[in-house]
């Protein structure tokens, strides 16, 4: 048996963001590897006139988690959906229900975050700062916790080109901006977050610093490490290639491509493209909270999981290849057979852009208003450009990740747990 698996065995396990992409293969995958762990408490809250309790059993009882079924019978006893909301100064978490979490967690891995592009400042320090600076002094009050894993973005510091395992300061102090959001009005807020944000390309970014050196910061005795993901794209290999829940990363795009919707994006074939799938972002998480908890670094460790420096892939390569999948497996209800190419500046990408995707959108609508149906390519077609424009940061341009400390914890790995862990080289 893997040794990382069986650390987990008999743990109070805390995952904030579990109804999440990357939360969801994380329980998951504890679920399916580590059957006899005590419990797996959940951060949830309401949503779309569904309580805890009923989005949890969605969960459970989804493709996903077939084979947890199958090894975990009692998976529904292990898991405590445990009603909250992060955007609530205390979580809006019941006493009872705190003073569970503080007796009792062992382990916590921090998920939770907003990570839309074009959130307002203010919800997003909410979320990816205040929150994890409440949940890090919960974590301070709790006895048996043996570590503390928060999940942040190798695009953190995106605003330099070679980024290190470490943790760079930020041009303005965490406290003040938690503490300005608590007064500032939205218009305000408008106003100064240009100037707030600097170099960096969105709120989503700069806040996953801000929130990295609030970790550094209340840290105070707690045995914590940092995972930088790159950009995380569905499932290689477990429990089953190929599943995605989101359009976030590069789902949207690939599944537009699929549709016959996306005709041309802007990107240079050389360029490396660092994507990891899912399942390798959370045996690593899953790793780091096994190492951090078993051999206690007498500093907090940063581990980047990305793929650009051991198992590079270019444009050239990532594009040919999804284009030949989505042929081969084509999408129900296609707008048009699949078929997209790079361009390489802007004119020709303002061409295409209304050659190939707006005005095919505008004479299908209009055939649509013809027959007596509800005009939509339109406003499809013009949240698929958006979308793009919002990504374009991303894709132009490239990074350097060192992956020392990543590479460090595969070489203490047992054979065992490194022949299902280590598919990044
Ligand atoms: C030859 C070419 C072949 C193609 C090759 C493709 C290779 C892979 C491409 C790789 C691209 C990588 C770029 C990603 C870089 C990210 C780097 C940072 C790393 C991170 O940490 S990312 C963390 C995750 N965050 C994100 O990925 C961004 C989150 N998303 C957003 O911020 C919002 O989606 C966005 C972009 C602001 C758009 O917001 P909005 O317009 O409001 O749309 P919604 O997402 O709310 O959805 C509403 C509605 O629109 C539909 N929709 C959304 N996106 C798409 C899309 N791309 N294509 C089609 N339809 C889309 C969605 O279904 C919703 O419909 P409803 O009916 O539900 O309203
Ligand atoms: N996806 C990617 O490409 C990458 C993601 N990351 C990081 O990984 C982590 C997980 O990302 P991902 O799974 O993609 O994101 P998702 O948007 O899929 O999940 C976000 C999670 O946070 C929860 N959440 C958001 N707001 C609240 C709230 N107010 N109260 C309680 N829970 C809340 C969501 O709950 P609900 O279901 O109720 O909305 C959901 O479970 C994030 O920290 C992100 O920065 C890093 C690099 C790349």
């Amino acid at each position: 048996m893997s040794t990382i698996a069986a650390f987990y065995g008999g743990k109070s396990i805390l995952i904030t963001g579990a109804t999440g992409f990357m939360g969801k293969v994380l329980m998951e995958k504890l679920f399916r590897t580590s059957p006899n762990l005590k419990v797996i408490y959940i951060l949830v809250r309401p949503k779309a006139d569904q309580t805890p309790q009923q989005r949890v059993f969605q969960i459970l009882n989804s493709k996903l988690f077939e084979k947890v079924k199958e090894v975990c019978p009692d998976v529904h006893e292990k898991i405590r959906a445990i009603s909250a909301d992060l955007n609530q100064s205390d979580f809006a978490i019941s006493k009872e229900d705190t003073q569970e979490l503080l007796s009792c967690t062992n382990i916590v891995f921090h998920c939770a975050a907003t990570v839309r592009f074009d959130d307002h400042l203010r919800h997003a320090v909410q979320l990816n700062v205040a929150a994890t600076q409440q949940l890090l002094l919960m974590a301070s009050q709790m006895p048996k916790l043996e570590a503390f894993i928060h999940i942040s973005t190798a695009y953190s510091n995106c605003n330099l080109k070679h980024i290190d395992e470490v943790i760079y300061p930020c041009p303005v102090e965490p406290k003040k901006i938690i503490d300005s959001m608590e007064w500032l009005d939205d218009a305000v807020i408008d106003e100064i977050a240009p100037k707030l944000i600097g170099d960096w390309p969105n709120a989503y970014t700069f806040t996953k610093a801000l929130g990295e050196m609030v970790v550094q910061q209340e840290s105070r005795n707690l045995n914590i490490a940092i995972i930088r993901p790159s950009i995380v794209g569905a499932t290689w290999q477990e429990p089953f290639p190929g599943w995605v829940d989101n359009l976030n990363g590069p789902n949207g795009i690939i599944i537009a491509t699929g549709k016959g919707l996306l005709r041309a994006l802007r990107a240079t074939p050389k360029d490396v493209l660092d994507v990891v799938p899912v399942d390798i972002v959370v045996n690593l998480t899953l790793a780091v909270g096994w190492y951090m908890a078993v051999r206690r670094p007498t500093s907090m460790l940063i581990y980047h999981c990305t793929s650009g420096n051991l198992n590079p892939c270019n444009w050239g390569k990532m594009g040919p290849q999804v284009l030949a999948t989505v042929k081969k497996f084509p999408f129900e209800k296609a707008f048009r057979r699949p078929n997209a190419d790079f361009t390489t500046n802007t004119i020709t990408t303002l061409y295409w852009n209304t050659v190939s995707h707006r005005a095919p959108a505008i004479i299908y609508d209009f055939c649509l208003w013809l027959t007596g149906r509800k005009p939509r390519m339109t406003k499809l077609m013009n949240r698929l450009i958006r979308s793009l424009s919002l990504v374009e940061y991303f894709i132009k341009q490239t990074w350097e990740w060192s992956t020392y400390n990543t590479e460090m914890l595969m070489s203490e790995l047992s054979p065992e747990d490194r022949r299902v862990r280590t598919a990044l080289t």
